[in-house]
């Protein structure tokens, strides 16, 4: 990579709900709250040639993120994707900002858009013009499930599926998180020992499907966090065939049924019930059944359907109106359960952007 000039840019990625209902670990929207990360690239002073990138951070999460660069997500990812091509460390006096307007742990793709934001990062840094079903590659070798990622990518509402490895291209796809991604850099004058795991190519595959402009995103955003990897520990392995059948059936209509206008609430209704993820999840968020049974399209009107947003808490409703009584509905659930509650009303966003600073 040439060094020669400063250059400075900025990536914008967006929030993501995924499984809108029963689309576990397949469909992502992406909604209007972003990571923002600006980057500039000094060339390396003569003091110090190997200074580590300085990393700041506003917003949310901006008390708990990481601020070194072998630590933050981020640039963990940007890292790996330098050493998949050769680039073994950070360029010197790399300079980023992150601002975020996405809050951690509440099912609205944080840890999806970091993700992005790394592919992102290292493609540019290293000036390496992935394609888009690289980048994908890339970031499915660190969130093995497609939705966020692949919604916060391109944008839009989304649908995804991870193409059937033959068995070295698994074994390449599956390799610890750690190996991947090591936490440390190398020993004073080492380079990492082994080679990084390329990612196979062409692992994600997705579709995107019309969206009714009419209908908005109402987060409803319980004021505590919940890890995905705990969200995910307490699904099943095994599901009965009439549950899958059931959210079959639903997902099939649903992708269908949110791009029409206008929306038909009874039929969206019915098509966001789930019986794979959120029955299981209730234990970890109190108050999620009575939201989603008693919020209704009959009750609410405007409602078109509800469900959990991602792995939660937050609530994701579709509605063409009336959101402020579902939120304050939503709110006084919550408040039986003593949890706090806040809430938003978002739009569907574009997929994620670089732009180089003139
Ligand atoms: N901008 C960021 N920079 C660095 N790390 C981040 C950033 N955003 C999220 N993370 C990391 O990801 C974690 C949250 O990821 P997690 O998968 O548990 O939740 P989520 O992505 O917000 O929700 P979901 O996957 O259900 O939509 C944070 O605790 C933090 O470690
Ligand atoms: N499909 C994932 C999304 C969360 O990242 C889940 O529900 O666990």
């Amino acid at each position: 990579m040439s060094q020669a000039n400063s250059r400075s840019f900025t990536i914008r990625v967006p929030a993501t709900s995924a499984n809108i209902g029963p689309g576990f670990d397949v469909v992502g929207l992406s909604l209007t709250l972003h990571l923002t990360v600006t980057v500039t690239l000094a060339p390396p002073s003569a003091s110090d040639p190997a200074r580590p990138p300085r990393i700041s951070y506003s917003g949310e999460g901006a008390d708990e993120v990481p601020l070194d660069a072998y630590k933050n997500l981020t640039t963990r990812v940007a890292l790996y994707v330098l050493r998949c091509h050769g680039i073994s460390k950070f360029p010197g006096n790399l300079t980023i900002h992150c601002a975020n307007e996405i809050p951690f742990g509440r099912g609205l793709g944080s840890s999806g858009a970091a993700v992005i934001a790394g592919v992102l990062l290292g493609s540019e840094l290293g000036q390496l013009n992935l394609p888009v079903e690289r980048m994908l590659d890339f970031a499915l070798m660190v969130e093995r499930h497609p939705d966020n990622v692949t919604a916060a990518l391109v944008g839009g509402f989304v649908g995804s599926y991870l193409r059937e490895l033959d068995a070295a291209a698994t074994e390449a796809a599956s390799v610890p998180l750690s190996e991947v991604l090591p936490e440390y850099p190398p020993d004073a004058g080492e380079e990492w020992g082994m080679d990084p795991p390329q990612p196979p190519l062409g692992i994600g595959h997705y579709v995107r499907f019309g969206w009714s402009q009419s209908i908005k995103a109402l987060a409803i955003i319980p004021r505590f966090e919940l890890s995905t990897a705990k969200a995910r520990s307490v699904l099943p392995q095994e599901y009965s065939r009439k549950d899958l059948v059931f959210n079959l059936q639903r997902l099939a209509v649903l992708t269908t049924a949110l791009a029409r206008t206008p929306p038909d609430p009874e039929l969206i209704y019915e098509a966001m019930k789930d019986r794979v993820h959120q029955p299981y999840r209730k234990t970890l968020i109190p108050g999620l059944p009575e939201v989603t049974n008693n919020i209704t399209p009959a009750t609410h009107p405007g409602l078109l359907g509800i469900c959990l947003s991602g792995a939660g808490p937050t609530i994701l409703a579709l509605a063409t109106g009336g959101f402020e009584a579902i939120a304050e509905d939503a709110r006084a659930i919550f408040q039986t359960h003593g949890i706090e509650v806040d809430w938003k009303i978002l739009e569907i966003a574009g997929g994620s952007v670089v732009e180089p600073h003139p």
